[in-house]
C-alpha cells in the first residue's frame, strides 16, 4: 500500500480554449470539466487506476468536490475535516497543448489542524499493509498558515513513531516546502524535482542549463545524495528523466508525444516510478516506467492519470550515465527526444 499525503488539495478545473489564449478578451470553451487534483491525490489517482492500493490523505470536508470526485474514481482517501472549501485551480489548455495553470493559495490550516493531520497519516502508517517495504508520499506546495517545515516534521513523527516500520518517504515539492523539508533534515528516501526544483534545491546551476544538459543535472542531483536523499528521480521536460542514486546514474529518453495538457505528468512519472519499484523492478527499469507513465499522461487532457496498461516503457531508452549500473536498452534509440510539452507550457513537478 502507498500512501500519500496531499496537504493543499484542489479541484481541478481544466478550460479548453478553441485557440490561443488572449489575455484581456472574453473567450468561449469547447470543454470544461473537473477532477480531484494536488500532487499526492494525483499520484495515489494513477496508482489506483493501475491496480495498486493507495490512501491519500488529505485535509477536506466530506462533501467536498475533492472527495467526491475521489469516491467516483474508487480512490481510497482519509480526509481531516475542515470548515472552509478546498481551493480550486485552474488549468487552460490550447489546441497545440499549451498548458497554462492558475493555482489559488488553498485554505489556512491551523496548527491544531496540521497535527491532527500528522496524528490522521501516522494511524495510516501503522494500519493496514503500510511498512518498511512501501512508501509515504509527501507532495505539493502547503497551505497559508503551515510552515515549511512541515514535510520534515511529518517525515520525523513517521520515523520516530514508526521506526523500523516506517515506510520509506518521497517527496515532490518547491519553493519553501521543498528546502523546509532539505534544511530540517527530512532526509527524503526519494525526491522527484523538475529542473527548476533541481536548481532551487541545490543552487547549482539554472533550470535551462538543468533542462538542457542532463550530465549537469546528474552533477546537481549527486549534490543532493551527498546530503542525505536516498535517490532523486528529476523530470528534465522534453530531455526525459534522471535517476541518481548512491550506486548508479540513469537517463532515460523517449521519441516526442503530442502533448494535451502537461498538467500532472510529473504525479504520474512518479507514480509509474513507485509502481515499478513496489514490484521489484530495477532502477534503471523503475526509470523507465516513470517516464512511459509522464509521457501518456501529457498526452491525456486536463490532470487525468494513465494507467499503466496505456503506457509504453517499451519507447523509453535507458542509459548509464556514470557506469555503474543501467538497465537493457530497449525500443529505438531516441537520445534527446522525450516527453515533449510545447516549449510555451512547463513540466509542472
Ligand atoms: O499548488 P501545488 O500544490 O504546487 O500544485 C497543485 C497542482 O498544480 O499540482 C497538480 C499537478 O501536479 C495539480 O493537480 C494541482 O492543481
Amino acid at each position: 500500500m502507498i500512501l500519500t499525503l496531499t496537504a493543499n488539495p484542489s479541484l481541478d478545473r481544466t478550460v479548453s480554449l478553441p485557440g490561443v489564449l488572449e489575455r484581456g478578451a472574453v473567450q468561449r470553451a469547447v470543454a470544461a470539466g473537473e477532477e480531484p487534483g494536488g500532487k499526492g491525490v494525483n499520484v495515489s489517482r494513477a496508482l489506483t487506476v493501475s491496480g495498486v492500493r493507495s490512501v491519500a490523505v488529505l485535509p477536506g470536508a466530506d462533501a467536498d468536490p475533492v472527495m467526491t470526485g475521489l469516491r467516483q474514481a474508487g480512490v481510497e482517501y482519509l480526509n481531516l475535516p475542515i470548515e472552509a472549501p478546498l481551493r480550486s485551480n485552474i488549468t487552460l489548455t490550447e489546441p497545440d497543448g499549451t498548458t497554462t495553470k492558475i493555482n489559488a493559495p488553498g485554505p489556512p490550516l491551523k496548527p491544531v489542524e496540521q497535527e491532527a493531520l500528522i496524528a490522521l497519516l501516522v494511524g495510516a502508517c501503522t494500519a493496514g499493509d503500510s511498512g518498511p517495504g512501501s512508501w509515504l508520499v509527501l507532495a505539493g506546495s502547503l497551505p497559508p498558515e503551515v510552515p515549511p517545515d512541515f514535510y520534515a516534521s511529518v517525515a520525523h513523527t513517521v520515523r520516530d513513531r514508526l521506526g523500523a516500520q516506517a515506510p520509506r518517504i518521497a517527496i515532490d515539492s518547491s519553493g519553501p516546502p521543498l528546502m523546509g523539508a532539505l534544511l530540517h533534515g527530512a532526509e527524503p528516501d526519494l525526491l522527484k524535482p523538475n529542473a527548476e526544483e533541481l536548481a532551487e534545491a541545490t543552487g547549482f546551476s539554472s533550470e535551462a542549463e538543468l533542462e538542457a544538459d542532463p550530465l549537469l543535472a546528474a552533477r546537481a542531483a549527486g549534490m543532493l545524495i551527498e546530503r542525505g536523499v536516498g535517490a532523486v528521480l528529476a523530470t528534465l521536460g522534453a530531455r526525459g528523466a534522471l535517476l541518481v542514486t548512491a550506486s548508479g546514474s540513469w537517463l532515460a529518453t523517449r521519441p516526442p508525444v503530442q502533448a494535451r495538457s502537461t498538467v500532472g505528468a510529473g504525479d504520474s512519472a512518479l507514480a509509474g516510478y513507485l509502481l515499478a519499484e513496489v514490484a521489484g523492478a530495477a532502477p534503471p527499469d523503475c526509470l523507465r516506467q516513470a517516464v512511459a507513465h509522464g509521457a501518456a499522461a501529457a498526452s491525456l487532457p486536463g490532470t487525468t492519470v494513465p494507467a499503466v496498461a496505456a503506457t509504453d516503457p517499451g519507447a523509453v531508452t535507458v542509459t548509464t550515465l556514470d557506469g555503474t549500473g543501467g538497465g537493457t536498452p530497449r525500443g529505438p534509440a531516441a537520445a534527446g527526444s522525450a516527453t515533449a510539452p510545447p516549449s510555451s507550457s512547463k513540466e509542472e513537478s
